[in-house]
């Protein structure tokens, strides 16, 4: 069966899918400095954080051909107020889980300085700014569909298909991916642009978990070369 030139068959993992260009979304899960940059919150709290640049530059190959193929671009900030309102009281589990919140409370001159919007650390990494017509939505916990606008904003725009880049594989894109599933949108995502907190077997484990149960896995090649055709 041909496809039309708005449709794109992405070669992805455990089967190919064809989705409609206008009802898909790439969206960008937290490209922070937060959790991508040296100084910032996840490198403070002690993780690894030297497969982010190879990252970084794997999204941004993903972002500039989506943008040329008229596929909508949507970035998601997670965090809080400065005051940290919305990160919760001693009665949230995230107060307790967050590393951010912890490696604060261990260290109070770091206080307000992380996850906070305004900061430095809340800003999307200067490689991957966003551009013109790309949508920013703020999240202030793991999965990007609680307690924020994205579903209203995909629906509105007949958006289903969520092409998945960014950190953590593990904890944001999974928490993400996996409401996205039971909201009923189709979950691909990118493995080589995305990063995982932890050791490598926990992006494995994303991976598994992704291509058996939630969505689908392809590569930065596949998409880049799935969409090159489309005209906007
Ligand atoms: N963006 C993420 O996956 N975040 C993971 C941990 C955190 O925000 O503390």
């Amino acid at each position: 069966m041909s496809i039309s030139s708005t449709e794109f068959e992405l070669p992805a993992r455990p089967e190919a899918m064809t989705f409609k260009a206008a009802e898909t979304a790439v969206i960008v899960i937290d490209m922070q400095n937060a959790y991508a940059s040296l100084g910032g919150y996840v490198d403070l709290a002690g993780f690894d954080i030297s497969g982010a640049q190879s990252t970084i530059e794997n999204i941004a190959k993903t972002l500039s051909a989506a943008r040329q193929s008229g596929i909508q671009v949507v970035y998601l900030q997670n965090g809080w107020d400065p005051d940290y309102v919305e990160a919760g009281t001693p009665l949230s589990p995230n107060y307790h889980k967050s590393n951010a919140l912890k490696t604060m409370r261990r260290n109070p001159n770091l206080k307000g300085q992380l996850l906070a919007r305004g900061t430095w650390d809340y800003d999307i990494v200067d490689t991957l700014t966003p551009q013109d017509g790309d949508i920013r939505v703020h999240k202030p916990r793991y999965s990007a569909f609680f307690n924020s606008q994205l579903d209203s904003i995909l629906r509105a725009r007949g958006i289903r298909n969520l092409i998945f880049v960014g950190i953590a594989t593990n904890v944001c894109v999974e928490s993400t991916l996996r409401d996205g599933f039971h909201l009923e949108y189709f979950g691909v995502m990118l493995e080589d642009a995305t990063h995982q907190l932890g050791p490598d077997f926990i992006q494995k484990a994303t991976v598994y978990n992704v291509e058996t149960f939630f969505g689908w896995v392809a590569t930065v090649d596949d998409f880049c070369n799935a969409i090159k055709d489309i005209n906007p």
